[in-house]
């Protein structure tokens, strides 16, 4: 697809997952290269963008912008976070490897996610708490049918042993069924997502498989290219990581 030469194109990505697993710790340390020094609950969702090198080292490549949407994991915001949902080209699935039942929750995370962005017809479904796969054709279809790029994220790596972590690694079923690269991370430490390590290389991987399925599915609605003036809006605005990052660069 033929670009303006002076748009760059953008994707959006949701990060998820309960609350307290480090998604805005992740999220920071994938925009801003660095730890997250004091985080609280997100409200809503807080966005943050990382440009990334499209298919970097071929003659095809080129910039993005990568939109993190870090949605807030807190039930009390369980009723309103679906209108965040749509339009989505990618999903990062973000569970604590020191609690399990982080880590189970991400099958539902994922399908809340994948209904409500289907909008419109489903837009009665009930949120995650009373979800039932089985109202739906089951969690493979639903996935089958929409095969959304999805990686996903074990954090707070530091807190558990490295035995423990490969076993974890192993065992994350919901990888598995969505073919997602998984990676393991301690957000309070860069070295996590070094660049040219093998945590870095994987997402980096995920954002050009996000960006070919947008550039597959984009619809008529949303324009793939934003201009240059464009960009001034006030959400790129507030986000400095975009001019540091391309600085870095
Ligand atoms: N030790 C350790 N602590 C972490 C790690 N990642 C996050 N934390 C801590 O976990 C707590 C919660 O992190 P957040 O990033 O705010 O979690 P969140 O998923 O955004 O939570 P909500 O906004 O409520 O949905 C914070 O105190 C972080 O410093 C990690 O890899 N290792
Ligand atoms: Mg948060």
């Amino acid at each position: 697809m033929a670009n303006h030469a002076n748009a760059i194109n953008k994707v959006k990505i949701l990060v998820v997952g309960d609350s307290g697993v480090g998604k805005s710790s992740l999220v920071h340390l994938i925009c801003h290269g660095q730890a997250l020094s004091n985080s609280s609950w997100t409200i809503g969702c807080s966005v943050e963008v990382r440009v990334h090198e499209y298919r970097e080292g071929t003659p095809s490549q080129r910039p993005y912008f990568v939109e993190l949407w870090d949605v807030g994991g807190s039930n009390s915001h369980k009723n309103a976070r679906h209108v965040f949902y749509n339009p989505v080209h990618g999903i990062i699935l973000v569970h604590d490897l020191t609690n399990r039942k982080s880590q189970l929750n991400l099958r539902r995370w994922l399908s809340e996610v994948l209904i409500k962005e289907g909008g419109g017809t489903k837009a009665r479904t009930p949120l995650v708490e009373e979800f039932d796969a089985e109202q739906f054709g089951g969690f493979a279809q639903v996935y089958g049918v929409k095969k959304m790029p999805v990686f996903v994220v074990g954090t707070k790596q530091d807190q558990i042993a490295e035995v423990r972590t490969s076993v974890r690694v192993r065992t994350s079923s919901i990888a598995d069924e969505c073919a997602a690269d998984e990676i393991s991370v301690n957000c309070h430490d860069q070295r996590s997502l070094a660049p040219g390590s093998s945590n870095a290389v994987k997402l980096s991987r995920f954002f050009d498989k996000v960006i070919e399925r947008q550039q597959t599915t984009t619809s008529r609605a949303e324009p793939a290219g934003i201009s240059f003036l464009e960009r001034e809006n006030s959400m790129y605005r507030r986000n400095k990581s975009v001019s540091s990052f391309i600085a870095s660069n």
